[in-house]
């Protein structure tokens, strides 16, 4: 704790002029929790004995994957020139998946350090971040991080900082989030620099939703920013878009465990937890009034976060599908941006089709369901949504591929990104070639600084969301940074390749691809089958098709399993343990027509490695 810090925690400060709302934004990995948890700690707010690594995030796989994903707002006490200022601090996550949630914690500030790694110098998702806080007006604080790091380059990357967003090298703030150095004058600077907040403290309360979380105990917590009038415990309030009043049962502010106030005011972060039982009760972007003195206009919503990527999700064992659904049921109570609906296959049996932000998103969801339910699932390969389109002018929304319409089909229309890859310039002929390989086309190219490049590519979000961001780490040896956003669809010449065995289609293998990768993606798939699916007592020819053409094909030859063969004569009750476990082992066969498959070849196929993309 610093001597500066102010031992007793003030009551929550009612004047605008001593808060001061701001966020830290950076790339992933450039050391925001780090530096949240050093704030904590200098201002007291957590006694150095309870401080542990990354103290704001708080889900398991949070911390061991080192990652933020729910944003949190804590208000820490900092006294300067004989004032005690409140500071609210929201933490954002940095992976591109839940950049929505970046801009919604941005909406609830009015200024930004914009932390960059003295190592690293500027990345994709710092540009990303910093424009984003750039539309949200936001007063931008650049800051160096780790410069105890003895790879740390403050002086070039200060330089390049500056080139970026004005201003002099040699007011770039330098600190180590690690050692401490620095953050007490970096306190000082969100102090000085940046705006006090401004709203109306006579008019009707109107208080926007910028985080909403489940809680086992306390049920929804709602984090809240005032902008206007006040709100109080007891209070009957509004949510402005359904309508519906809720009582306040607790009001206060994270500091950073919750504390209960005597009520928010103008320029206010906090909580309000009204006993509602589901965050879509509580959506984020709504505007929460009183319901004695509403107000009348509310405040600019944010634009709802869309799934992007959709995957089916099955339980290995079929007697988990319930345990499957309650276990979503309960997950989407605290993360509204998970999407699902029943759906069946007949490889893999009774799952859910599930939508999600990103892969990251997915891969959260499925871990959090495994270990937190004790599921085990499997995957099937992520699809993007396509519109199609039918000779007969039917328009049809697929996010699997088998609702693929047969027939006729006038055109797929197909995603596509903005993608920004920001590396070293010696790796740009690579990089394009991994982008062009994808369908990218570059939309132009400019320099960060001396020796660093910004490539701009529009790519169909489809060729992304597989492997694209491990195949560009391991060509840039880990060097380059990517960055998407959406930017509509396009129609492609997308079809869809399905994979039958004994001429009956395998739903779970059916894939849209690119015409042009169509054979790669049969061959890789029917080579694959081969090697995993046991003889059969005939011939299984293993087909891939577009439509009712063939595109290539395997066999497996026949052979008659006999499971006797081995014990002539002998034992009779021997002999029966032998079909009895071999009945034993049919029960976890799926049939595909006449085709015996055992569940651990489909799931074999499925977790390979998607290489086809990059195959032509
Ligand atoms: N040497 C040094 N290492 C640091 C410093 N700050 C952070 N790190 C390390 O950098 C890594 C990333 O830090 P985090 O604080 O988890 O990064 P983050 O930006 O919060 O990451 P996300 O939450 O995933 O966006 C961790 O291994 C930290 O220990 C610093 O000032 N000096």
């Amino acid at each position: 704790m610093s001597p500066r810090a102010v031992q007793q925690l003030q009551p929550a400060s009612t004047d605008p002029a001593l808060i001061r709302n701001f966020c830290i934004i950076a790339h992933i990995d450039h050391g925001k929790s780090t530096l949240a948890d050093r704030m904590l700690q200098i201002t007291g707010v957590v006694s150095d004995r309870d401080m542990r690594a990354q103290y704001l995030d708080r889900m398991d796989i949070e911390r061991e994957r080192g990652i933020t994903i729910k944003s949190q707002a804590v208000r820490m006490p900092w006294a300067l020139d004989g004032q005690t200022y409140a500071l609210n601090m929201i933490d954002t996550p940095g992976h591109v998946d839940f950049t929505y949630e970046v801009s919604r914690s941005l909406a609830a500030c009015e200024g930004a350090i914009l932390l960059v790694d003295a190592a690293q110098g500027i990345e994709a998702q710092t540009l990303a971040n910093l424009y984003l806080a750039l539309d949200n007006d936001l007063t931008i604080i650049p800051v160096l991080n780790k410069i105890d790091l003895p790879a740390a380059d403050p002086d070039k990357y200060a330089a390049e900082l500056a080139g970026l967003i004005g201003g002099k090298a040699e007011d770039v703030l330098r600190v180590s989030g690690k050692t401490g150095m620095g953050v007490e004058e970096l306190l000082d600077l969100v102090v000085a620099s940046i705006p006090a907040p401004k709203g109306d403290a006579d008019a009707p309360a109107r208080a926007m939703i910028f985080d909403s979380v489940y809680d086992a105990y306390r049920g929804v917590v709602t984090y809240v920013r005032m902008i206007d009038g006040k709100l109080t415990p007891r209070e009957k309030i509004m949510m402005m878009s359904t309508k519906s009043t809720h009582e306040v049962l607790e009001i206060g502010v994270s500091s950073p465990e919750p504390t209960p106030s005597k009520g928010l005011a103008v320029g206010e972060v906090g909580y309000l937890i009204t006993g509602v039982k589901d965050v879509r009760l509580s959506k984020v972007g709504d505007t929460v009034t009183t319901f004695a003195k509403p107000a009348t206009v509310a405040l600019k919503g944010y634009s709802e976060p869309k799934p992007m990527v959709f995957s089916g999700l099955y339980p290995i064992d079929g007697s988990d599908y319930p345990n499957l659904r309650e276990a979503l049921d309960k997950l989407k109570l605290s993360d509204a941006a998970l999407v699902y609906e029943p759906e069946t296959s007949v490889a893999l049996g009774f799952g859910f089709r599930c939508g999600f932000l990103g892969l990251l998103h997915l891969e959260i969801i499925t871990e959090r369901l495994e270990r937190e339910f004790g599921l085990d699932l499997i995957a099937t390969a992520p699809s993007v949504i396509y519109e199609v389109t039918t000779d007969d002018k039917k328009s049809v929304t697929v996010t699997n591929p088998s609702e693929f319409p047969g027939g006729k089909i006038a055109s797929v229309s197909e995603p596509m990104v903005k993608a920004s890859i920001l590396a070293p310039k010696d790796y740009v002929g690579t990089i394009m070639e991994l982008c062009q390989g994808r369908r990218g086309t570059l939309d132009g190219m400019e320099y960060v600084g001396t020796d660093r490049v910004e490539l701009h590519y529009k790519m169909p979000l489809g060729e992304i969301v597989f492997d694209f961001f491990d195949h560009l780490k391991s060509r840039t040896q880990g060097y380059a940074s990517l960055d998407y956003e959406p930017i509509g669809e396009q129609v492609a010449d997308l079809v869809k390749v399905d994979i039958l065995l004994q001429g009956e289609a395998v739903d779970a293998f059916s894939a849209i691809v690119h015409r042009e990768k169509a054979y790669a993606y049969g061959v890789l798939m029917t080579e694959r089958l081969k090697k995993l699916i046991p003889r059969q007592q005939f011939e299984v020819p293993i087909q891939a098709a577009i439509g009712a053409r063939i595109i290539a094909r395997e066999s497996i030859s026949a052979m008659r399993k006999d499971v006797l063969a081995k014990c002539y004569g002998g034992d009779i009750t021997r002999k029966r343990k032998l079909l009895e476990k071999q009945k034993e082992g049919k029960k976890r066969m799926k049939m595909v027509g006449r085709v015996e498959v055992p569940q651990e070849a489909f799931i074999a196929a499925l977790s390979g490695d998607t290489e086809t993309k990059d195959k032509k």
